[in-house]
């Protein structure tokens, strides 16, 4: 039987995070786990492996509550950042990856608890099926910037201000989606950036806004797979 497109990306999502544990974690690990249904796949393949008797030293820190209660869920033994401020590695999904390996976060809502594991972590490993690929941020995807709820109208003005149509997010029954942290995330279409780490300053030096889903210079690697099996490729230095 055929896979329909939504099962191809499935299987590819999947290769991508079980060859990216497979690949960079070792035993005695201090590992940040991402985000997302790609990165739920490299927290299934982890659980996996420790059922045949591997990798029972490796400590996780999750980057949600969702991913906190998957991990607990199945058993793998968690740590936090007060305990472990310095990670070995991160494996998280994305939304869009440009060539030089940075990327778009937060279509989950997760960004602001992703980029903090990220910078704590040595290594920071993305996975994705070839449809996360993209010439230039922001061709494909908003960039989701989260901000606290007060003032956030004056927040929106300000993006708008930017070149961005903005979209409040909603969560379940039309209500306004709230991260883990009780923020608002307000989705940020600018089209394909060209300059994504001016956009980056301008969005980190503004009160109330505290977090976006620019990732630039996070990532290390990314493992990509597609109908021609999983790529590893490295940031260009
Ligand atoms: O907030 C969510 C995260 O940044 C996800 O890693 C990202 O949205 C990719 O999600 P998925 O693997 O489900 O496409």
């Amino acid at each position: 039987m055929e896979f329909d497109s939504s099962a191809r990306t499935g299987r590819y999502k999947r290769a991508a995070a079980e060859a990216a544990v497979d690949r960079f974690l070792l035993p005695g690990m201090r590992v940040g786990l991402g985000t997302g249904s790609t990165a739920a796949f490299a927290v299934r393949r982890l659980a996996t492996l420790r059922g045949q008797g591997h990798l029972l030293d490796v400590l996780g820190v999750p980057t949600s509550r969702a991913t906190q209660a998957l991990a607990l869920e199945l058993g793998i033994p968690l740590t936090t950042l007060e305990e472990h401020p310095e990670l070995d590695v991160t494996i998280d999904g994305a939304d869009e990856v440009a060539p030089d390996l940075s990327v778009i976060k937060g279509g989950g809502g997760a960004l602001l608890r992703e980029k903090i594991v990220a910078q704590a972590s040595r290594r920071v490993v993305i996975v994705a099926d070839v449809a996360k690929l993209s010439p230039k941020l922001g061709t494909h995807w908003p960039v989701p910037v989260e901000v606290l709820s007060f003032g956030w109208r004056s927040q929106l003005r300000f993006l708008e201000s930017l070149g961005a149509r903005v979209t409040p997010r909603k969560g379940a029954n039309d209500a306004p989606f709230l991260t883990d942290q009780g923020n608002l995330v307000l989705d940020c279409a600018f089209g394909p950036l060209d300059a994504p780490s001016t956009l980056a300053e301008r969005l980190g030096a503004r009160a109330g806004i505290v977090g976006h889903g620019l990732f630039l210079g996070i990532a290390t690697d990314l493992m990509v797979a597609g109908p021609g099996g999983v790529e590893h490729r490295v940031r260009p230095t």
